[in-house]
């Protein structure tokens, strides 16, 4: 991948804040934005120009909902600019006091039981956003030892990697885009972890394969439309963790989840995220 690869900017003023900021961010993913970064004020998004057009922002619902006042520009900009402003706010974050997630230039904390190091340039997973804390959250309950884990989805790897250091024999991490694949297995081995496998795809190459724990956190679609492998590739009494949705979607999933032998056991919610358990 070149290093200067062009995208376009985009800065979001949002009021209030609540819960329109996160609307915005599930819909210019949905429509083809691949990263954000939420400053006090202000949302940025970007998205490459070869995937951009002016009238990107047609299908963004929100921006046309009168409770909300939604104020936006836009500009051309570098990649490398692009990681200058990700470094300038990614701060380090600690789960639950047990799981730190941090960049190669922060210092690490004494104290934690997990010490993870992601460089995610243009990949979902930082354990900033709600959904990624949850599923950090999840696994960080779960005895994993010796286990076999997929996690489908995987962004910078960071679920993958939090799974491996809690003992798993092996985990699969499978991700659609080229771009997390190769972060997801610099990252991987960034932290020294050398049973976490990284592919490239999606949920076909699932197939034939058998887990203990299933990790999925993608968008509430995908996670109906995968759900069925899934159920095929966990094993008795393995577990399915999933995310990516919000709160008022949970009973659609778990009648899937239902239809596909698969129990509800909990769920946690941040800001009406979703990161919901369920057993085989
Ligand atoms: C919300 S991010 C989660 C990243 C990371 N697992 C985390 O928890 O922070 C969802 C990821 O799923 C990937 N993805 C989207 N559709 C997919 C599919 N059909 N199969 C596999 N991965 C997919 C995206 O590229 C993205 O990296």
């Amino acid at each position: 991948m070149s290093n200067n690869m062009i995208y376009i900017e985009y800065r979001f003023t949002v009021q209030p804040p609540e819960p329109a900021s996160d609307i915005l961010i599930a819909q210019l993913g949905e429509a083809g934005f691949e990263s954000f970064v939420e400053e006090e004020d202000a949302i940025l998004a970007y998205i490459q120009k070869e995937d951009w057009s002016m009238d990107i922002l047609n299908d963004i619902d929100i921006l046309s909902n009168p409770n909300f006042e939604i104020d936006y520009a836009f500009k051309e900009i570098e990649q490398e600019n692009w990681n200058a402003t990700w470094e300038q706010n990614f701060q380090p974050i600690v789960v639950d006091d047990r799981c730190m997630i941090r960049a190669p230039f922060h210092e690490t904390m004494s104290g934690v039981e997990y010490d993870i190091v992601i460089e995610p340039k243009m990949s979902f997973g930082t354990g900033h956003h709600e959904t990624t804390h949850m599923m950090l959250q999840h696994i960080l309950q779960l005895n994993l030892e010796g286990k076999v884990v997929l996690d489908m989805g995987s962004g910078t790897g960071v679920l993958a990697i939090l799974a491996a250091l809690r003992g798993a024999a092996h985990v699969d991490a499978v991700d659609i885009d080229n771009w997390c694949y190769v972060n997801a297995k610099e990252n991987v081995a960034r932290n020294q972890i050398d049973n976490v496998q990284v592919y490239e795809g999606d949920v076909s190459l699932v197939s034939g394969k058998s887990y203990d724990l299933i990790i999925a956190n993608i968008n509430r679609n995908i996670l109906l439309a995968d759900i069925p492998a899934y159920s095929k590739a966990l094993n008795k009494d393995g577990i399915l963790l999933l995310s990516g949705f919000y709160t008022e979607d949970l009973d659609m999933i778990t009648e899937k989840c239902k239809i596909n032998s698969l129990k509800f056991v909990k769920n946690i919610e941040r800001n009406n995220w979703v990161a919901a358990k369920y057993v085989n």
